[in-house]
């Protein structure tokens, strides 16, 4: 029995064990009963009037599956390669900072999830607990970090050799986020977790940062939180700027953030191994392009020179086979997992996982389909 076959069986049968809601409508719900304003709304909500984030879900709907019949769909592979490594599903659990927020134990949680689902955890330069200690969670499973890169350079190389050493697979590079955007709840509600000290463990761990610093962040953490204030963000980088971080790893780099075609040639002639096409989850630019109404033009213009990654707004597997049919060799979700670790810790991080990749998996067999390889435009019309 294929995957999502099983799983869909499995949940009829053990229907008591279904402890997070399905749908995701439903779990947004849930974790909003069941959170605090402050972090619940940290998470959901975006930047300005949240046109982009609306978007990024809207426009999904302008992309119809047109399935084909008669396929013999009975056994599936969902598994993909990049960078030499092959993955189990097209699906990776983007970065997210300070999970501590809505879970006490964060990004460890979502590292046993990711390992447990064999899906790659991209671990965030903004999480609580150290790359090191979540790595520590994942024994050889699939992982890859997320850097934001310092003001400070030797910070920026610091984590970057530090999370090769720890055994991440790829470095992604995020460049929308050198300053966070108006984002009117949290300023609303005068939330900035971070001055709190959460979301900065893998500051508090690093020995350049921590050099920086005239007595330890256990003697004086306030002096920590301003120098991480200070350095957190870069907008004086360019696109010179990445001859730097290369020379820092033998791994490979993904810039994650493109928008525009232009930018997405930018970064093959840099050298770079891969983009991935995103507005954050419409967390930075408000009137952004939805990220998968960038997509087509940016799979044209990369002409198959380095895989495209998307990212923001997906939610069930619909989703994710219309992003990998436009031309995307896999998806990050964000939110859905953020829900999931809520309401349920480790747990629920699975069942969010478990239920996107069966949805996925019926969905790729009902219209005809067995592998991602399969999949191109010829399954859709835009509408
Ligand atoms: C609470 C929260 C924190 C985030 N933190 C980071 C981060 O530290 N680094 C990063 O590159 N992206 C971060 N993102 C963006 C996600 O990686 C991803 O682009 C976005 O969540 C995808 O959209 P979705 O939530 O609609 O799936 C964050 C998103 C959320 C919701
Ligand atoms: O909140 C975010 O979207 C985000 O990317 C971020 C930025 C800095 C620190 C933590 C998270």
């Amino acid at each position: 029995m294929s995957f999502g076959n099983h799983v869909q069986f499995k949940v009829y049968q053990q229907h008591e064990k279904n402890i997070i809601p399905v749908s995701y409508e439903e779990l947004e719900a849930k974790a909003k009963e069941k959170l605090e304003n402050k972090p619940y709304y940290y998470v959901a909500a975006s930047a300005g009037a949240e046109i982009t984030a609306k978007q990024n879900n809207k426009a999904f709907e302008k992309w119809q599956i047109v399935p084909r019949m008669l396929c013999d769909t009975s056994s599936r592979n969902l598994s993909i390669e990049l960078f030499g490594r092959k993955y189990a599903y097209p699906v990776l659990l983007a970065p997210v900072g300070v999970q501590s927020i809505v879970h006490p134990e964060g990004e460890l949680a979502t590292a046993r999830a990711a390992a447990a689902m064999d899906v790659p955890f991209i671990a965030s330069t903004a999480s609580t607990y150290s790359l090191e200690k979540i790595a520590g969670e994942m024994g050889q499973a699939p992982r890859w970090y997320q850097l934001y890169w310092s003001k400070d350079r030797e910070i920026a190389a610091s984590m970057v050799k530090r999370a090769e050493a720890a055994g991440y697979d790829a470095i992604v590079i995020t460049l929308d986020t050198p300053m966070m955007a108006w984002r009117e709840k949290d300023i609303e509600n005068a939330y900035l977790p971070f001055l709190e000290a959460q979301g900065i463990g893998n500051y508090l761990e690093d020995p350049v940062f921590c050099s920086r610093l005239d007595k330890s962040p256990q003697e004086d953490l306030q002096a920590a939180i301003m120098l991480w204030a200070r350095v957190f963000g870069n907008p004086t980088l360019t696109w010179e700027d990445l001859e730097f971080i290369k020379a820092q790893t033998s791994l490979p780099i993904l810039l994650k953030g493109i928008l525009h075609p232009e930018d997405a040639r930018l970064a093959v002639e840099h050298g770079v191994d891969g983009i991935i096409v995103s507005n954050h989850g419409g967390r930075q630019v408000d009137g952004a392009i939805a990220a998968i109404e960038a997509l087509p033009e940016i799979v044209d213009a990369v002409k198959g020179d380095i895989p495209i990654l998307m990212d923001s707004g997906i939610r069930r597997g619909s989703d994710i086979l219309k992003a990998l049919a436009i031309g995307a060799k896999a998806v990050l979700v964000g939110r859905p997992y953020m829900y999931g670790l809520a309401l349920a810790g480790e747990e629920g991080v699975k069942q969010v996982l478990r239920n996107l990749l069966a949805d996925f998996d019926l969905t790729l067999a009902l219209s005809g389909k067995r592998t991602v390889s399969e999949l191109n435009r010829d399954l859709l019309k835009r509408v």
